[in-house]
């Protein structure tokens, strides 16, 4: 433990919040990708675009339970004048048969059954006189199908065979997933997650649910950042807690880049201007520590060493999971090589108004009033408005309002731009 250097105040490097993203993402190199089966890429990024294998859909099918038949035969049936048909074969779901139909004859089928290469239209059982159990040898089709073609599901209809079914840079959930199996696909071309070390330092954190001494504190920022990567689609690969001595955060930081190979390093705590700055002490000739325009989260680090990327996030809870939205989740995205970079942004008011501070862009945990579903309004979610000690209030939180550095009051009716954490 040493008294740190230079603080965040006069000569040090300053930065909208803007600049600092875009030094970030400059250092960011995507992590390799690898070809794996559908149920081990869900969370992953797509590395290369999914093409599809076969037709979706794979031939010409029956979108009813009724009768194949050809539409001229029927066109002309109604309940006063009920056609009969004759039925040549019976085809269920997976069957291969292809039968002909000649004049005035079909086919009973079913749901996703091939439609025979000779029927134009298909005829649900409910437009037709008794059901199926009175169908063995002839239906008696008492309305006639819409047009040609009808409840027939095109070959090809959804996507053809080599057509992209997903870009590259999305990521892959269940949905995905599905489309993917869909068009004969069971193996795609995903990043790796990346590999994330998490250290909290601050000699007054103590277990959350222990008994705590006069100075110690809930270590919490290290939950905080580990679900949030999580969430993000990293894999952990520790997560510690340190003390401000010097020896012991550099042993911990340099564990997870030499001996854990982290793609990632987020510390919290100790960047600022007090007398035991411990990462600001152990990395300052290796990283940038910067004063961004922005509250809270004003004292940031970032820079590389070795191929890993190093987050020195400010200590103060709501300043982490700010920090986490700005510059830590973006970043982890680019890592799996991520398309889209931001969560999506609306725009509502104000329910109350708050005060910002003036020249710095506010990140306020907020929550959102959903009682009418036309009118969504937005207010801090804590009585004590953006404190960034105000860990508990974090719990109301659903989304963070990002009001502009030029504004110093958010007064009710206005309008906010807000983003939605889940
Ligand atoms: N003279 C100045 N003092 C401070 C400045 C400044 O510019 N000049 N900046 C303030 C701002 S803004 C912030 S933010 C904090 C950031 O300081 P550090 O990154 O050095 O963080 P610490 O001092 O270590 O901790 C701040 C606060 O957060 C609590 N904390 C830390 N780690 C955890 C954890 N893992 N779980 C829960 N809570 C944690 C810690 O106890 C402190 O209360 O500096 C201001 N001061
Ligand atoms: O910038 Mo600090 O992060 O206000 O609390």
């Amino acid at each position: 433990m040493r008294p740190a250097s230079p603080p965040t105040g006069a000569g040090a490097i300053r930065r909208t919040v803007e600049e600092h993203l875009a030094v970030v993402l400059s250092a960011v190199t995507p992590v390799p990708s690898a070809t794996v089966p559908l149920g081990d890429a869900i969370g992953r990024t797509l590395a290369a675009p999914v093409l599809a294998r076969v037709d979706v859909p794979l031939f010409d099918n029956s979108a009813m339970d009724g009768y194949a038949a050809r539409h001229e035969d029927v066109a002309a049936a109604d309940a006063a004048h009920p056609v009969t048909v004759r039925i040549v074969a019976d085809i269920p779901a997976g069957s291969s048969v292809d039968p002909s139909l000649g004049a005035g004859e079909a086919a009973r089928i079913m749901t996703g059954a091939p439609v025979p290469t000779a029927a134009t239209v298909v005829i649900p059982v409910e437009d037709t006189h008794g059901g199926f159990a009175h169908s063995q040898t002839s239906a008696i089709v008492l309305a006639a199908p819409r047009s040609e073609g009808a409840h027939i599901r095109r070959r090809g209809e959804d996507v053809r065979a080599g057509a992209e079914v997903a870009p590259a840079g999305i990521v892959v959930g269940a949905l995905q997933a599905t489309a993917f199996a869909a068009s004969g696909v069971d193996r795609v071309d995903v990043r790796r997650r990346p590999r994330v070390a998490v250290i909290s330092t601050g000699s007054e954190l103590a277990p959350p649910g222990g008994v705590f001494a006069r100075g110690q504190i809930p270590e919490s920022n290290s939950i905080l950042l580990a679900a949030s990567c999580r969430e993000a689609g990293a894999d952990l690969v520790s997560v510690t807690t340190v003390t401000d001595e010097d020896a012991a955060f550099d042993a911990a930081f340099t564990h997870a880049v030499d001996d854990l190979g982290a793609d990632l390093v987020v510390t919290s705590g100790g960047v600022s201007a007090g007398a035991y700055e411990v990462v600001r002490s152990v990395l300052s000739d290796r990283i940038d520590f910067v004063s961004v325009a922005m509250q809270p989260g004003e004292p940031q680090a970032f820079g590389r060493v070795g191929d890993a990327l190093v987050f020195g996030l400010p200590g103060n809870p709501v300043s982490v999971a700010m920090s986490f939205e700005a510059f830590v989740r973006p970043a982890l995205l680019a890592l799996q090589g991520r398309s889209d970079l931001q969560r999506p942004t609306m725009r509502l008011p104000a329910a109350t108004g708050w005060r910002t501070r003036q020249g710095r862009r506010q990140f306020l945990p907020a929550r959102i009033d959903r009682a009418d579903p036309t009118g969504w309004t937005v207010r801090p979610a804590t009585a004590g408005g953006s404190g960034s000690h105000l860990a508990a209030g974090l719990a109301q939180a659903e989304a963070y309002a990002v009001v502009p550095e030029d504004v110093a009051t958010v007064s009710a009716g206005d309008l906010v731009d807000v983003v939605l954490l889940s």
